[in-house]
Protein backbone atom coordinates (compact mmCIF):
# COMPACT_ATOMS: atom_id res chain seq x y z
CA UNK A 1 0.00 0.00 0.00
CA UNK A 2 1.39 3.20 -0.94
CA UNK A 3 2.46 5.66 2.03
CA UNK A 4 0.85 8.80 1.93
CA UNK A 5 3.33 11.52 1.01
CA UNK A 6 2.47 13.13 4.31
CA UNK A 7 3.91 10.61 6.56
CA UNK A 8 6.91 10.40 3.52
CA UNK A 9 10.39 11.59 6.09
CA UNK A 10 12.25 13.79 3.69
CA UNK A 11 15.33 12.67 3.11
CA UNK A 12 18.43 13.30 5.66
CA UNK A 13 15.67 15.29 7.23
CA UNK A 14 18.12 15.02 10.38
CA UNK A 15 21.18 15.40 9.10
CA UNK A 16 21.29 18.01 6.67
CA UNK A 17 21.21 22.03 7.51
CA UNK A 18 20.28 24.63 5.33
CA UNK A 19 22.99 27.92 5.34
CA UNK A 20 21.60 30.87 4.07
CA UNK A 21 23.76 34.23 4.50
CA UNK A 22 21.49 37.44 4.09
CA UNK A 23 21.02 40.83 4.45
CA UNK A 24 17.58 41.11 3.09
CA UNK A 25 14.45 39.88 4.55
CA UNK A 26 13.75 36.29 3.95
CA UNK A 27 10.50 35.96 2.08
CA UNK A 28 12.02 34.03 -0.70
CA UNK A 29 11.72 30.88 1.49
CA UNK A 30 8.32 31.33 1.41
CA UNK A 31 8.62 29.67 -2.18
CA UNK A 32 10.58 27.16 -0.53
CA UNK A 33 8.00 26.00 2.07
CA UNK A 34 7.02 22.75 0.74
CA UNK A 35 10.71 21.83 0.16
CA UNK A 36 12.64 23.44 3.39
CA UNK A 37 10.07 23.53 6.01
CA UNK A 38 10.97 20.07 7.44
CA UNK A 39 15.04 21.31 7.54
CA UNK A 40 16.31 23.42 10.04
CA UNK A 41 18.00 26.92 8.75
CA UNK A 42 21.36 28.55 9.91
CA UNK A 43 20.61 31.98 9.21
CA UNK A 44 23.96 34.02 8.74
CA UNK A 45 22.85 37.68 9.25
CA UNK A 46 25.50 40.14 7.69
CA UNK A 47 26.08 43.76 7.78
CA UNK A 48 24.28 45.78 10.51
CA UNK A 49 23.60 43.44 13.50
CA UNK A 50 20.92 45.62 15.48
CA UNK A 51 18.36 45.18 11.89
CA UNK A 52 16.19 42.26 12.51
CA UNK A 53 15.79 39.76 10.04
CA UNK A 54 12.24 38.52 9.57
CA UNK A 55 11.89 34.91 9.21
CA UNK A 56 8.62 33.86 7.79
CA UNK A 57 6.70 31.74 10.85
CA UNK A 58 6.99 27.85 10.45
CA UNK A 59 10.27 27.23 10.10
CA UNK A 60 13.03 25.83 12.35
CA UNK A 61 16.34 27.85 12.74
CA UNK A 62 18.93 29.42 13.95
CA UNK A 63 20.18 33.18 13.20
CA UNK A 64 23.52 34.62 13.76
CA UNK A 65 24.75 38.47 13.55
CA UNK A 66 27.85 39.63 13.62
CA UNK A 67 27.64 39.99 17.46
CA UNK A 68 27.13 36.37 17.39
CA UNK A 69 29.77 35.38 15.51
CA UNK A 70 32.32 37.85 17.87
CA UNK A 71 30.49 36.11 20.86
CA UNK A 72 31.30 33.05 19.90
CA UNK A 73 34.29 32.82 18.15
CA UNK A 74 36.23 35.46 20.24
CA UNK A 75 39.23 36.67 17.70
CA UNK A 76 39.23 33.87 15.68
CA UNK A 77 35.86 35.80 14.37
CA UNK A 78 38.91 37.82 12.39
CA UNK A 79 38.44 34.71 9.28
CA UNK A 80 34.65 35.25 8.90
CA UNK A 81 34.57 38.42 6.40
CA UNK A 82 31.85 40.53 7.16
CA UNK A 83 29.78 42.29 4.68
CA UNK A 84 30.19 39.79 1.51
CA UNK A 85 28.40 36.60 1.08
CA UNK A 86 31.35 34.70 2.61
CA UNK A 87 29.81 34.84 6.09
CA UNK A 88 27.79 32.10 4.94
CA UNK A 89 30.28 29.65 6.33
CA UNK A 90 30.42 30.60 9.66
CA UNK A 91 27.20 28.71 8.93
CA UNK A 92 29.08 25.43 7.70
CA UNK A 93 31.39 25.86 11.43
CA UNK A 94 28.63 25.69 13.60
CA UNK A 95 26.06 23.29 11.85
CA UNK A 96 26.62 19.87 13.73
CA UNK A 97 25.15 17.94 10.69
CA UNK A 98 26.48 15.94 7.92
CA UNK A 99 25.51 17.86 5.23
CA UNK A 100 24.94 20.66 4.25
CA UNK A 101 23.22 22.98 1.44
CA UNK A 102 24.13 26.87 1.15
CA UNK A 103 21.45 28.64 -1.22
CA UNK A 104 21.45 33.01 -1.65
CA UNK A 105 18.44 34.77 -0.70
CA UNK A 106 17.49 35.71 -4.18
CA UNK A 107 17.39 31.84 -5.77
CA UNK A 108 14.13 30.72 -6.29
CA UNK A 109 12.12 27.59 -7.04
CA UNK A 110 12.86 26.94 -11.03
CA UNK A 111 10.55 25.14 -12.92
CA UNK A 112 11.77 22.50 -15.70
CA UNK A 113 10.90 22.07 -19.35
CA UNK A 114 7.67 20.27 -18.20
CA UNK A 115 7.00 23.01 -15.81
CA UNK A 116 7.22 21.10 -13.39
CA UNK A 117 8.52 22.76 -10.00
CA UNK A 118 12.34 21.60 -9.17
CA UNK A 119 13.02 20.84 -5.19
CA UNK A 120 16.62 21.27 -5.79
CA UNK A 121 17.25 20.38 -2.42
CA UNK A 122 15.73 16.98 -3.03
CA UNK A 123 18.52 16.97 -6.13
CA UNK A 124 21.46 17.89 -4.29
CA UNK A 125 20.71 15.26 -1.45
CA UNK A 126 20.16 12.68 -4.19
CA UNK A 127 23.77 13.78 -6.47
CA UNK A 128 25.61 13.44 -2.39
CA UNK A 129 24.30 10.18 -1.84
CA UNK A 130 25.13 8.61 -5.46
CA UNK A 131 28.98 7.74 -6.25
CA UNK A 132 30.82 10.27 -8.80
CA UNK A 133 33.30 8.98 -11.62
CA UNK A 134 36.21 11.72 -11.18
CA UNK A 135 38.96 8.61 -12.39
CA UNK A 136 37.36 7.94 -15.80
CA UNK A 137 35.19 10.20 -17.61
CA UNK A 138 31.52 8.36 -18.54
CA UNK A 139 30.23 10.58 -22.05
CA UNK A 140 26.50 9.15 -20.91
CA UNK A 141 26.90 11.78 -17.66
CA UNK A 142 25.75 10.18 -15.00
CA UNK A 143 26.10 6.88 -14.97
CA UNK A 144 24.19 5.95 -11.86
CA UNK A 145 20.88 7.85 -13.19
CA UNK A 146 17.89 6.01 -13.80
CA UNK A 147 17.85 5.43 -17.56
CA UNK A 148 21.95 5.81 -17.84
CA UNK A 149 24.53 3.10 -17.26
CA UNK A 150 28.56 3.07 -18.19
CA UNK A 151 29.12 2.96 -21.19
CA UNK A 152 31.19 0.39 -23.19
CA UNK A 153 34.80 0.62 -22.57
CA UNK A 154 34.38 2.05 -19.05
CA UNK A 155 36.64 -0.28 -16.86
CA UNK A 156 34.64 -2.37 -14.38
CA UNK A 157 37.47 -1.63 -11.71
CA UNK A 158 36.00 1.97 -11.62
CA UNK A 159 32.39 1.70 -11.83
CA UNK A 160 32.11 1.31 -7.78
CA UNK A 161 32.59 4.85 -8.64
CA UNK A 162 34.02 7.33 -5.66
CA UNK A 163 32.12 8.88 -2.72
CA UNK A 164 30.94 12.34 -3.53
CA UNK A 165 31.47 15.46 -1.19
CA UNK A 166 30.03 18.52 -2.80
CA UNK A 167 27.03 18.95 -5.90
CA UNK A 168 27.38 22.12 -7.77
CA UNK A 169 24.17 23.21 -9.15
CA UNK A 170 23.55 25.66 -11.55
CA UNK A 171 20.89 28.92 -12.18
CA UNK A 172 18.24 29.89 -14.60
CA UNK A 173 17.55 33.29 -15.55
CA UNK A 174 20.59 35.54 -14.02
CA UNK A 175 23.64 33.38 -14.60
CA UNK A 176 26.45 34.07 -12.17
CA UNK A 177 28.95 35.90 -14.52
CA UNK A 178 31.80 38.26 -13.86
CA UNK A 179 31.09 42.32 -13.75
CA UNK A 180 32.90 42.65 -17.29
CA UNK A 181 31.20 39.79 -18.68
CA UNK A 182 28.08 41.15 -16.64
CA UNK A 183 28.83 44.80 -18.44
CA UNK A 184 29.31 43.83 -21.81
CA UNK A 185 26.11 41.30 -21.68
CA UNK A 186 23.25 42.82 -19.43
CA UNK A 187 20.37 41.57 -20.52
CA UNK A 188 21.72 37.82 -20.99
CA UNK A 189 19.25 35.35 -19.29
CA UNK A 190 19.99 31.80 -18.92
CA UNK A 191 17.10 29.88 -20.43
CA UNK A 192 18.67 26.57 -21.18
CA UNK A 193 18.10 23.76 -19.22
CA UNK A 194 20.34 21.00 -19.46
CA UNK A 195 19.20 17.63 -18.14
CA UNK A 196 22.41 16.57 -16.74
CA UNK A 197 24.67 15.56 -13.86
CA UNK A 198 28.60 15.41 -14.80
CA UNK A 199 31.35 14.46 -12.44
CA UNK A 200 34.00 17.05 -12.76
CA UNK A 201 37.38 14.83 -13.61
CA UNK A 202 40.22 14.39 -11.42
CA UNK A 203 42.65 17.06 -11.66
CA UNK A 204 40.22 19.83 -13.19
CA UNK A 205 39.40 22.72 -11.49
CA UNK A 206 36.24 24.52 -12.05
CA UNK A 207 34.51 27.94 -10.38
CA UNK A 208 32.35 26.98 -7.73
CA UNK A 209 29.33 29.64 -7.30
CA UNK A 210 28.11 29.24 -3.71
CA UNK A 211 24.66 30.19 -4.57
CA UNK A 212 23.09 26.59 -5.23
CA UNK A 213 25.70 24.51 -3.49
CA UNK A 214 25.07 21.21 -1.20
CA UNK A 215 27.88 19.08 0.07
CA UNK A 216 29.37 16.83 2.31
CA UNK A 217 30.17 18.57 6.05
CA UNK A 218 32.03 15.53 7.52
CA UNK A 219 34.74 14.84 4.26
CA UNK A 220 35.12 18.78 3.00
CA UNK A 221 33.75 21.11 5.05
CA UNK A 222 37.26 21.85 7.02
CA UNK A 223 37.74 23.01 3.72
CA UNK A 224 35.12 24.99 2.43
CA UNK A 225 35.98 28.39 4.18
CA UNK A 226 34.73 30.95 1.99
CA UNK A 227 38.22 33.13 2.67
CA UNK A 228 38.44 36.90 3.52
CA UNK A 229 36.08 39.12 1.54
CA UNK A 230 34.13 42.66 1.75
CA UNK A 231 34.94 45.03 4.40
CA UNK A 232 38.29 46.09 4.63
CA UNK A 233 39.63 43.49 2.43
CA UNK A 234 41.14 44.11 -1.27
CA UNK A 235 38.84 41.83 -2.94
CA UNK A 236 35.07 40.46 -2.99
CA UNK A 237 32.79 37.92 -4.55
CA UNK A 238 35.57 35.31 -4.91
CA UNK A 239 35.02 33.36 -1.45
CA UNK A 240 33.04 30.88 -3.05
CA UNK A 241 35.67 30.91 -6.09
CA UNK A 242 38.58 30.56 -3.32
CA UNK A 243 36.60 27.93 -1.58
CA UNK A 244 35.94 25.96 -4.60
CA UNK A 245 39.40 25.49 -5.83
CA UNK A 246 40.92 24.29 -2.23
CA UNK A 247 37.86 21.97 -2.00
CA UNK A 248 38.70 20.66 -5.60
CA UNK A 249 42.55 19.91 -5.08
CA UNK A 250 41.50 18.25 -1.87
CA UNK A 251 38.71 16.78 -3.11
CA UNK A 252 41.40 15.18 -5.79
CA UNK A 253 43.83 13.90 -3.27
CA UNK A 254 41.29 12.47 -0.72
CA UNK A 255 39.60 10.59 -4.05
CA UNK A 256 36.25 12.45 -3.48
CA UNK A 257 34.25 13.47 -6.19
CA UNK A 258 32.65 16.84 -7.33
CA UNK A 259 29.56 16.71 -9.05
CA UNK A 260 27.89 20.04 -11.41
CA UNK A 261 24.90 20.54 -13.28
CA UNK A 262 21.35 20.03 -12.04
CA UNK A 263 19.61 20.89 -10.23
CA UNK A 264 18.77 24.58 -11.14
CA UNK A 265 17.32 27.29 -8.62
CA UNK A 266 16.05 30.79 -10.69
CA UNK A 267 18.52 33.22 -9.83
CA UNK A 268 16.53 36.24 -9.80
CA UNK A 269 18.86 39.40 -8.90
CA UNK A 270 21.43 40.64 -11.06
CA UNK A 271 23.76 42.29 -8.13
CA UNK A 272 25.15 45.77 -10.08
CA UNK A 273 27.95 45.37 -12.23
CA UNK A 274 30.06 48.48 -11.57
CA UNK A 275 29.88 47.41 -7.48
CA UNK A 276 31.02 43.91 -8.43
CA UNK A 277 33.60 45.30 -11.09
CA UNK A 278 35.33 47.39 -7.97
CA UNK A 279 35.08 44.20 -5.80
CA UNK A 280 36.23 41.80 -8.29
CA UNK A 281 38.86 43.66 -10.35
CA UNK A 282 41.97 42.16 -8.57
CA UNK A 283 40.60 38.48 -8.44
CA UNK A 284 40.51 38.59 -12.43
CA UNK A 285 44.17 39.50 -12.21
CA UNK A 286 45.44 37.76 -9.56
CA UNK A 287 43.36 34.09 -10.64
CA UNK A 288 45.99 34.36 -13.78
CA UNK A 289 48.51 33.35 -10.88
CA UNK A 290 46.11 31.48 -8.59
CA UNK A 291 44.89 29.07 -10.86
CA UNK A 292 48.46 27.88 -12.15
CA UNK A 293 49.51 27.65 -8.21
CA UNK A 294 46.08 25.16 -7.49
CA UNK A 295 46.63 22.99 -10.37
CA UNK A 296 50.18 22.54 -9.34
CA UNK A 297 49.26 21.23 -5.88
CA UNK A 298 50.72 18.07 -4.66
CA UNK A 299 49.37 17.43 -1.21
CA UNK A 300 51.79 14.40 1.17
CA UNK A 301 50.31 11.68 1.43
CA UNK A 302 50.62 12.35 4.52
CA UNK A 303 48.03 14.57 4.66
CA UNK A 304 44.81 11.89 5.44
CA UNK A 305 42.19 14.22 6.69
CA UNK A 306 40.76 17.83 4.82
CA UNK A 307 42.11 19.36 8.24
CA UNK A 308 45.59 18.48 7.33
CA UNK A 309 44.89 18.61 3.81
CA UNK A 310 43.97 22.61 4.60
CA UNK A 311 46.83 23.15 6.77
CA UNK A 312 49.22 22.52 4.52
CA UNK A 313 47.32 23.88 1.76
CA UNK A 314 47.48 27.00 3.91
CA UNK A 315 51.25 27.00 3.69
CA UNK A 316 51.62 26.45 0.02
CA UNK A 317 49.21 29.76 -0.36
CA UNK A 318 51.62 31.91 1.74
CA UNK A 319 54.55 30.10 -0.13
CA UNK A 320 53.99 30.95 -3.17
CA UNK A 321 51.16 33.30 -3.14
CA UNK A 322 52.55 35.39 -1.02
CA UNK A 323 54.38 37.30 -3.30
CA UNK A 324 52.13 38.34 -5.26
CA UNK A 325 50.25 40.27 -2.51
CA UNK A 326 50.73 40.29 1.30
CA UNK A 327 46.76 39.34 1.74
CA UNK A 328 47.74 35.93 0.55
CA UNK A 329 49.76 36.18 3.51
CA UNK A 330 46.68 37.25 6.12
CA UNK A 331 44.80 34.81 3.89
CA UNK A 332 47.10 31.52 4.48
CA UNK A 333 46.92 32.75 8.50
CA UNK A 334 43.27 33.01 8.50
CA UNK A 335 42.34 29.52 6.78
CA UNK A 336 44.87 28.12 10.05
CA UNK A 337 42.23 30.39 12.47
CA UNK A 338 39.61 28.61 10.09
CA UNK A 339 40.51 24.68 10.98
CA UNK A 340 41.19 26.07 15.06
CA UNK A 341 37.60 27.27 14.73
CA UNK A 342 36.13 24.64 13.25
CA UNK A 343 38.56 21.62 15.48
CA UNK A 344 37.44 24.68 18.84
CA UNK A 345 33.63 24.16 17.55
CA UNK A 346 34.07 20.36 16.04
CA UNK A 347 36.19 18.57 18.05
CA UNK A 348 36.30 14.75 16.97
CA UNK A 349 35.23 12.22 18.75
CA UNK A 350 38.68 10.95 20.11
CA UNK A 351 40.23 14.41 20.33
CA UNK A 352 41.01 15.19 24.09
CA UNK A 353 37.59 17.76 25.20
CA UNK A 354 38.01 21.36 23.75
CA UNK A 355 38.19 22.37 27.16
CA UNK A 356 39.25 20.84 30.30
CA UNK A 357 36.58 18.83 32.21
CA UNK A 358 37.03 19.89 36.07
CA UNK A 359 37.03 16.17 37.28
CA UNK A 360 33.63 15.86 39.28
CA UNK A 361 33.59 16.31 43.00
CA UNK A 362 34.58 13.80 45.04
CA UNK A 363 31.39 12.73 47.40
CA UNK A 364 31.87 13.91 50.67
O1 LIG B 1 27.45 41.96 1.78
C1 LIG B 1 26.71 41.00 1.51
C2 LIG B 1 26.10 40.83 0.23
C3 LIG B 1 25.26 39.78 0.00
N1 LIG B 1 25.01 38.89 0.98
C4 LIG B 1 24.12 37.74 0.74
O2 LIG B 1 24.84 36.87 -0.10
C5 LIG B 1 23.99 36.32 -1.11
C6 LIG B 1 24.51 36.73 -2.47
O3 LIG B 1 24.27 38.10 -2.62
P1 LIG B 1 23.73 38.71 -4.03
O4 LIG B 1 22.67 37.82 -4.55
O5 LIG B 1 23.41 40.14 -3.81
O6 LIG B 1 25.02 38.64 -4.94
P2 LIG B 1 25.27 37.84 -6.29
O7 LIG B 1 26.22 38.63 -7.11
O8 LIG B 1 24.05 37.40 -6.98
O9 LIG B 1 25.98 36.58 -5.61
C7 LIG B 1 26.88 35.76 -6.34
O10 LIG B 1 28.20 36.15 -6.14
C8 LIG B 1 28.68 35.48 -4.96
C9 LIG B 1 29.27 36.51 -4.10
O11 LIG B 1 30.48 36.03 -3.65
C10 LIG B 1 27.51 34.74 -4.39
O12 LIG B 1 27.71 33.64 -3.62
C11 LIG B 1 26.87 34.44 -5.67
O13 LIG B 1 25.63 33.94 -5.53
C12 LIG B 1 22.58 36.81 -0.77
O14 LIG B 1 21.96 35.83 0.03
C13 LIG B 1 22.83 38.09 0.02
O15 LIG B 1 21.79 38.39 0.94
C14 LIG B 1 25.60 38.99 2.24
O16 LIG B 1 25.39 38.15 3.14
N2 LIG B 1 26.43 40.05 2.46
MN1 LIG C 1 22.21 36.84 -6.34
Amino acid sequence: MAVPASVVTPPLVDQLDIVIPTIRNLDFLEQWRPFFQPYHLIIVQDGDPTKTIRVPEGFDYELYNRNDINRILGPKSSCISFKDSACRCFGFLVSKKKYIFTIDDDCFVAKDPSGQEINALAQHIHNLLSPSTPFFFNTLYDPYREGADFVRGYPFSLREGATTAISHGLWLNIPDYDAPTQLVKPRERNTRYVDAVLTIPKGTLFPMCGMNLGFHRELIGPAMYFGLMGDGQPIGRYDDMWAGWCTKVICDHLGLGVKTGLPYIWHSKASNPFVNLKKEYKGIYWQEDIIPFFQSVVLPKECTTPQKCYIELSKLVKQKLGPIDPYFEKLGDAMVTWIDAWDELNPSPDAAPAVKIESAPKPK
